[in-house]
């Protein structure tokens, strides 16, 4: 199988989590896309989604299903979304895709966090796909002294084919970290937030997934954590 007929399989599989009648917390990326694709033939079993980004809200309205402020929303039952790197706790690297901050909170809110990814993404030690910060423009460099100091190499991440500054849906930049072998997700999970200028570091380990759906070549392995 592909990688995208991986992803389609586990967006497939992660159907099963929807609970008829409610709104649903919706991620960020290729995988989640796939998974916006098939929400979309059941709209009209759910009342809406809340958006981890404006791509996701975007790909949402186009399939006709309402997409709801978080702060209109009491509860989410359900959160959906892919990840860059996950290890065997259900710890996540995520924000390849810039949404990082929006999946974080959306996630934090919500009951159960399904994980959807291929089997590439199921690492022993998070920290070879460079960890994404989202930091306040102005405290770029002083939050990139700070990562170094940790042991990391950041990078600012730039638009594609630009020298420019990517900027968030939230108006930050992104600063990639690479060299990091996270070790104690949790703790540096909390160290980095604490490095003042940041606005949210793409570690979900405090907060990580409860439940992977796996794109194997032997079929979807669900994980629990
Ligand atoms: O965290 C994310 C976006 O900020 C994505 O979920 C992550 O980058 C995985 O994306 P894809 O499914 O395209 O591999």
């Amino acid at each position: 199988m592909t990688q995208d007929e991986l992803k389609q399989a586990v967006a497939r599989a992660a159907i099963e989590y929807v609970v008829d009648g409610e709104i649903i917390g919706v991620g960020t990326g290729s995988t989640a896309n796939f998974f916006i694709d098939e929400l979309g033939k059941i709209k009209s079993r759910i009342k809406g989604a809340v958006a981890s980004s404006e791509a996701t809200a975007t790909r949402l309205r186009g399939h006709g299903i309402e997409v709801f402020d978080l702060n209109d929303v009491e509860s989410i039952s359900v959160y959906v979304d892919g990840a860059d790197e996950i290890n065997a706790t259900g710890a996540m690297i995520k924000g390849g895709g810039a949404a990082l901050t929006r999946e974080k909170i959306v996630a934090s809110v919500s009951g159960k966090f399904v994980c959807i990814a291929d089997g590439s993404k199921l690492v022993e030690t998070l920290g070879k796909f460079p960890l994404p910060v989202e930091v306040v423009p102005m405290a770029a460099n002083a939050v990139s002294r700070k990562l170094t100091a940790l042991g990391g190499q950041p990078r600012l991440r730039t638009k594609p084919g630009s020298t420019d500054a990517f900027v968030t849906d939230n108006g930050g930049y992104i600063l990639d970290v690479a060299g990091l072998s996270i070790t104690d997700a949790v703790a540096l999970e909390s160290d980095i937030n604490q490095i003042v200028g940041v606005i949210a570091v793409g570690l979900f380990a405090r907060r990580g997934a409860d439940v992977c759906l796996l794109g194997t070549g032997d079929g979807v392995k669900k994980l629990t954590f």
